[in-house]
């Protein structure tokens, strides 16, 4: 034990490649908390790709160990301690949120490619959040088609995306395909059979029913168990303004923004990814605390810690 800790120490000693610098004076007009929190942020910054390493390192080395130990105790015909079995990726405890979410894909034709493939990722994300959540959501992709349907036959065909569970593909027929209903369809959409995103999009309930964008006045207060939200899938880097403000004009949907403005300062324009988006109603359904989970869920990069500090010092909405 003695020798682990000495060798933990030595090798602390020896990492010269950790930048520390020391907290200069507290500027004026901020207090010494904020300013130790910047200061903090700023080394992490610094050091951000030497901390990447050592963590890529060490994942790396306890990833050997277990399976060293998980050996020996195979060779030796015994039980494997459960300690080392590791905890599945699915929250075996989780509870319908009751809120649905649909993920309006119906925007092939205004991305590159590299926006489809950042897009597919996204949705694996939002698949994966969902999964780990403690209130799940039923989601839904509607405008399945084109060069994502193709990215996750061809490119994600491992993913297993027909399977997701609480996750649905809702695939657009394609020019003189019968329109099928039912369960012949051998995909996920049972119910749904093929259906184009403007089909699914008029059958909604629209009372139950808001089309989320940034580029709407009236803000998202909280979430309500039975209403269906809406999520714009898409990667535009905001070529699109009023792209799914829009949309859902033209279908009657009412519009929300989240409450951002309320509780954190952003860096840049207030337009978060779909996976984000996703993110965040996941965690919001389950903590009800829509600074903790803005603070959670989105990258650090992407808050004005300052900015968010004095707004919540000013407006009493921190853990609100
Ligand atoms: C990258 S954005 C797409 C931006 C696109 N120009 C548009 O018109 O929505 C992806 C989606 O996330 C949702 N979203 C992003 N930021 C939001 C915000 N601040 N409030 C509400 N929804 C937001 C919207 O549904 C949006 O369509």
């Amino acid at each position: 034990m003695e020798n682990a800790t000495s060798e933990t120490k030595n090798n602390d000693q020896k990492d010269s490649t950790i930048k520390r610098i020391e907290l200069p004076p507290v500027p004026e007009g901020m207090s010494k908390n904020q300013w130790k929190k910047i200061w903090k942020r700023k080394q992490w910054e610094l050091n951000k790709e030497e901390y990447r390493q050592k963590r890529k390192v060490k994942r790396q080395r306890v990833k050997e160990n277990r399976q060293r130990l998980i050996q020996s105790y195979v060779e030796r015909g015994e039980e494997i301690p459960s300690e080392y079995i590791r905890e599945p990726k699915v929250n075996v405890n989780q509870v319908d949120s009751g809120m649905k979410l649909i993920i309006d894909c119906s925007f092939d034709e205004l991305m590159n490619d590299r926006e489809i493939v950042s897009l597919s990722t996204q949705l694996t994300r939002a698949y994966a959040a969902n999964k780990r959540a403690n209130k799940y959501s039923e989601i839904k992709i509607i405008g399945f088609n084109k060069r994502l349907k193709e990215r996750f036959e061809n490119g994600l065909s491992n993913s297993n995306h027909k399977n997701w569970n609480h996750f649905k593909f809702i695939e657009e027929p394609v020019e003189g395909q019968e329109q099928e209903k039912g369960n012949e369809n051998e995909n996920e959409n049972k119910n749904e059979g093929l259906m184009t995103s403007d089909e699914y999009l008029r059958q909604l309930d629209l009372k139950r029913t808001v089309y989320l964008t940034a580029d709407t006045e009236e803000e998202l207060e909280t979430l309500e168990a039975d209403m269906t939200y809406i999520i714009g899938g898409i990667v535009d880097k905001n070529r699109y303004k009023d792209l799914c403000l829009n949309r859902a004009k033209q279908f009657g949907i009412p519009t929300k923004k989240l409450p951002i403005d309320k509780y954190i300062k952003l860096n840049g324009r207030q337009v978060l990814t779909t996976a984000h988006v996703v993110q965040l109603m996941l965690s919001y359904a389950d903590t009800r605390d829509w600074a903790k989970s803005m603070e959670t869920v989105l990258p650090q990069r992407k808050i004005d810690l300052v900015g968010t500090l004095n707004k919540q010092e000013m407006e009493g909405t921190a853990g609100e």
